[in-house]
């Protein structure tokens, strides 16, 4: 006779094969089909499962061994500052934190999002509806830890499945200390949020507080004004030279670059993304990375090549030392800030940052290259935005976010700068924008002849 297997290969054959080692205790149903239904799951606590009876796929409705109601039990909660209470099933970590909420669109790169330090003092609530099915892995982290409060998905997959994986994403989260919340509506919560902006929260798994106690934690709260840039930041300068693996090498364009190089990059890690470093050393950069509070005097002994200004959690207005720093560095070097480097340097411009309604977080936000009217589309994680009214003459807006004409990235010629407010290191999210590393190289090349 065949095996269950084989009768199942197709499309059909992971689902069977997946559902028959998942734990049950006993049959309760047998009813006979063909194969395309063997495996589905049917409801909560259930599970139909396939099997060989007589030289037929037959499915067999079983009943999970720890189910005693058909709904998962909601116990933990996200309490909002509007008042709102959502209810939801706890895993990771427990306890309470509190935190602004933001929701991520990307359908891909949960764990490269969940260690982007930039997200200190958020929750990521995840438009995608099911998220957790290729686990952990432990090349994708995009810094040593998660530095986020908490992680709000709809559905939790009950299946890892990935060749890399090590561990569930609840594994994880235990490990990470990041508060997990399942089976909560995440659509909805990202209707309310586009509609009053974005919230301040509480999450908890701690029964004996009141929603009254965590909606007034909830209000006492605001990301706004808290210098973040020096909590996540290293402390001591390193170096750094690893590139990224050859898959990466899509475009042929970081041959021409290594060409002239090595060129010395001081890097402020405000909160730096591995893959930031990665693509910088792929075209030809050794870098020193630097904390946040460096002093520029000690920057420009080092006489680098140029100075990169990294991603970084919080508001960037309540970081005066790194726009001092940026200040005293620009016009001296070629620099290149990311994100919250774009964010410093445009108050280094003489610019001023506002906070957006509920900012940009995914992975399909459409920009235009002004110069050229150039279309890319990029991985964006963002809640600050640079005014470009409040900008000096001289300063060229060059990259516009065609969702709401906000400011995306800048030139400033005359000081040799040059910023981008999302994020071409694309881990998670399209490669469009990789071109900017070129670009920067191509900066302190003409320094240099
Ligand atoms: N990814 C980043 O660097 C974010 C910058 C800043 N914290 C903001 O929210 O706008």
């Amino acid at each position: 006779m065949q095996s269950l297997q084989t009768k199942l290969q197709g499309r059909s054959a992971a689902y069977g094969v997946a559902d028959l080692h998942a734990p049950c205790s006993r049959q309760v149903v047998s009813t006979p089909v063909t194969g395309r239904s063997a495996g589905r799951r049917t409801c909560h606590g259930f599970r139909r499962a396939a099997a060989l009876s007589g030289g037929r796929v037959r499915t067999v409705v079983v009943r999970a061994e720890a189910a005693t109601s058909p709904f998962p039990k909601k116990n933990a909660r996200l309490v909002l500052e509007d008042g709102s209470v959502w209810h939801a099933t706890a895993f990771g970590a427990s306890g309470t934190e509190i935190g602004e909420v933001v929701f991520n669109t990307s359908l891909t790169g949960y764990q490269e999002i969940m260690t982007d330090p930039s997200y200190k003092g958020q929750f990521v609530a995840f438009t995608c509806p099911h998220i957790g099915n290729v686990g952990i892995n432990y090349e994708d982290v995009e810094s040593s830890k998660c530095h986020l409060g908490a992680i709000i998905v709809r559905d939790l997959s009950c299946v890892v499945s990935n060749y890399r994986s090590k561990m569930s994403l609840d594994a994880y989260c235990k490990k990470e200390n990041v508060i997990g919340l399942a089976n909560l509506d995440t659509r909805a919560l990202t209707k309310v949020l586009r509609e009053t902006g974005c919230l301040v929260g509480v999450v908890t798994t701690d029964a004996s507080k009141s929603d009254e106690e965590l909606v007034n934690m909830a209000k006492s709260w605001t990301i706004v004004g808290k210098d973040l840039l020096s909590v996540v930041s290293c402390t001591e300068p390193y170096e750094w030279g690893k590139g990224t693996t050859e898959e990466w090498e899509f475009n042929g364009r970081t041959k021409l670059s290594k060409q002239h190089g090595p060129y010395h990059v001081v890097a402020y890690d405000f909160g730096i993304k591995t893959n930031i470093l990665r693509r910088l050393a792929s075209f030809g950069c050794r870098i020193t990375v630097v904390p946040a509070t460096y002093p520029a005097s000690e920057v420009l002994k080092m006489n680098p090549d140029g100075v990169f200004f990294s991603n970084g959690p919080g508001d960037p207005s309540a970081a005066p030392y790194a726009v001092d720093n940026a200040k005293a560095i620009l016009g001296k070097k070629p620099v290149f800030g990311i994100c919250m480097g774009h964010q410093v340097l445009g108050q280094a411009f003489g610019g001023k940052t506002f906070k957006l309604k509920f900012g940009h977080h995914g992975g399909n936000h459409p920009i235009r290259y002004m110069p050229t009217g150039r279309v890319e589309i990029s991985a964006q994680n963002h809640n600050f935005a640079v005014d470009p009214a409040t900008l000096p003459a001289g300063v060229e807006v060059t990259h516009v976010n065609l969702n709401d004409g906000t400011c995306a990235g800048m030139v400033y010629k005359e000081k040799k700068a040059m910023t981008i407010q999302y994020h071409p290191e694309a881990s998670p999210g399209p490669h469009d924008a990789d071109i900017c590393f070129e670009q920067f190289v191509e900066m302190m090349r003409a320094e240099r002849v």
